[in-house]
């Protein structure tokens, strides 16, 4: 192994990001409360355990101090987490301790909440995302996201994948390009067909670009989903349980596609299957009900030799 789209999924209107004015909340830092846990674990103790992390790579993503409010319901509370550049970080644990909550922390998506209050601090590349002014469409292109239901809009293959790059006027048009004899379609397509490549598709849809994306397999369109992230060159990519909708051999095609990903991606995943979070993750980080992360550490560590006596019976199926 190497070193690291919820419920909702993304629409093409979702897909147009534009600043949003839900978006004015400021990075502040949250105090460490160091009230007890259900089990009696200080938030310290419990803090103290992930803490010890030793990074396999430089901190892509930085989470500190982070709670999450809908209303009444403090769904994340404190997470402070460093998660390396170029590896798969899964996040596990049972439903509602938050996992897509933090997911989404990390391109704004929660934004889109009306409810979703965020307080504390999260750096992609060292630069803090919860302050004013922060370009949202551009985050979303850096941190590109992929949901659990494949979601391709209605259009053919290539207008799929060409979609953010050309939304965004991404997709160079200019002199030299037509001087060379290169049109706008040229460029298009050469960067429809890298993205496929990178997403593993290209040679099963080579032949039928301009076919509508629908008639492809579910986990073709999940791959899509994937090449169409990827067409805007982001280096992070969030995946809420990409492959939970798909049959065995689909699911085993994305694995390895975020294996290979992860070679030049920093990679968050979420999953409800910890026999995948083993598989393609090389750290993995536990939250448990009430919103806690519990403990996190290389995946070797955390499924062999856990420290947390909750995430052992988390594992071991005894809890959650
Ligand atoms: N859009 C929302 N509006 C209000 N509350 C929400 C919303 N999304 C999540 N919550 C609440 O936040 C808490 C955490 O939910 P979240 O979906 O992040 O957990 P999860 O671990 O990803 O769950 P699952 O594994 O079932 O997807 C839950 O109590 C949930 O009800």
């Amino acid at each position: 192994m190497s070193e690291p789209s919820p419920t909702t999924e993304t629409t093409e209107s979702e897909s147009t990001d534009t600043n949003d004015p839900t978006s004015t909340r400021t990075a502040a830092t949250a105090s460490m409360s160091g009230t007890s846990t259900t089990t009696g674990e200080s938030e310290e103790e419990l803090r103290e355990e992930w803490t010890d992390y030793q990074f396999a790579g430089e901190t892509h993503v930085a989470a500190e101090n982070l709670d999450v409010h809908y209303g009444d319901d403090h769904a994340l509370k404190d997470i402070s987490i460093d998660i390396p550049s170029e590896s798969v970080t899964a996040l596990i644990g049972p439903s509602g301790c938050g996992k897509s909550t933090f997911l989404r922390c990390i391109n704004r998506m929660n934004d889109r909440i009306r409810a979703a209050e965020v307080d504390g601090s999260v750096e992609v590349d060292g630069v803090e995302i919860y302050q004013d002014g922060v370009d949202l469409v551009e985050l979303r292109k850096r941190v590109g996201m992929v949901f659990q239901q494949p979601n391709p809009f209605p259009k053919s293959i290539r207008d799929n994948v060409s979609y953010g790059p050309r939304k965004h006027g991404d997709i160079r048009t200019g002199l030299i390009d037509r001087l060379l004899g290169r049109g706008e379609s040229d460029a298009e397509l050469e960067l429809v067909e890298r993205a496929l490549k990178r997403a593993a598709l290209y040679d099963e849809v080579s032949d039928r670009l301009g076919d509508n994306a629908l008639g492809l397999s579910g986990g073709q369109q999940q791959r899509l989903c994937i090449a169409r992230a990827l067409a805007t060159d982001p280096d992070v990519l969030l995946m809420d349980e990409p492959a939970s909708a798909l049959d065995p051999i689909a699911t085993s095609k994305i694995e390895d596609l975020i294996t290979d990903l992860s070679e030049e991606y920093t990679v968050v995943i979420v999953t409800h299957n910890m026999q995948q979070a083993a598989r393609i993750s090389d750290q993995t980080a536990v939250f448990l009900t009430g919103g806690h992360l519990v403990e996190y550490d290389d995946t070797d560590k955390i499924f062999e030799n856990p420290e947390s006596q909750r995430v052992e019976d988390y594992i071991s199926g005894r809890f959650g």
